[in-house]
């Protein structure tokens, strides 16, 4: 579960996010929309405890992410619009380095089907990473995510510049984690893929969360329409 609570976040005068409560239930995928600067990567950096709150709590799991850093830090997982992955090391490699360094000792076979799973194909396992798409390295992104036995994901901008094909595996994958129980929030731009993955889409404009409106409820096109209003 990911909770905000009264959470802000200033600099100087200006307000980047602004009173932010919202609660994602494990199993939901929640898309946060908004313009270049509207709060987004804010709110995700607060999650991740990458900055410190002005007001207000971030929760992982009921873990407020101030107090107990390294606990919150075990529960999740995050994928930022580039994978950091080592670029002289294989896909079986980055897998095996990230899972042992969050704890896990996976056997050869174990680090094979964790990147099955993710969707990598099997030719990509032994190749170094600095030959691989980065549709690719986002499924090494998502091994490794599955790998720590994350509860939360974070994702920023996961499927910007990946083609059409590579961003429905994306999608397809990250409902197979939601369905498997793990909580999902994710900053994008792309409504299509907002309606066509997340359960709840937020609208954020200038660090304030707009509206939130039901996917199942409204057509691409009319979230669009919303978007734009918004905005
Ligand atoms: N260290 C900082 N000092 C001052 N202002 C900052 C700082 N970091 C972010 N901001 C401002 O906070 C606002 C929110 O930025 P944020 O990155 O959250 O937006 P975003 O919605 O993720 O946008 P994008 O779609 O471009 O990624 C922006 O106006 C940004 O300039």
């Amino acid at each position: 579960m990911l909770e905000a609570r009264n959470l802000t976040k200033r600099y100087g005068a200006y307000t980047a996010l602004n009173d932010l409560n919202l609660t994602i239930a494990p199993g939901e995928i929640f898309a946060l929309l908004g313009q270049n600067g509207a709060g987004k990567t804010t709110t995700i950096n607060l999650f991740l405890g990458f900055i410190q709150p002005t007001e207000g709590t971030a929760f992982i799991d009921g873990i407020s992410v101030t107090e107990n850093l390294q606990e919150s830090k075990k529960r999740l997982a995050y994928i930022p619009e580039t994978v950091m992955l080592y670029s002289n090391l294989t896909g079986i490699e980055n897998l095996e380095y990230f899972s042992s360094l969050a704890g896990f000792d996976y056997s050869k076979k174990e680090l094979e089907q964790l990147l099955a799973k993710a969707g990598l194909q099997s030719s990509a396992y032994d190749q170094r990473l600095a030959g691989y798409s980065k549709g690719m390295r986002q499924k090494v992104g998502i091994a490794i995510a599955v790998a720590k036995k994350a509860k939360v994901l974070l994702l920023d901008e996961p499927t910007s510049g990946l083609d059409p094909k590579a961003s429905n595996e994306f999608s397809e994958i990250i409902k197979t984690l939601a369905t498997n129980g793990t909580t999902i929030l994710m900053a994008t731009h792309d409504i299509f893929r907002a309606k066509q993955v997340a359960s709840r889409i937020g609208i954020m404009k200038e660090g304030n969360l707009q509206s939130i409106i039901h996917a199942d409820s409204i057509s691409a096109n009319e979230l669009e329409n919303l978007y734009l209003k918004t905005v």
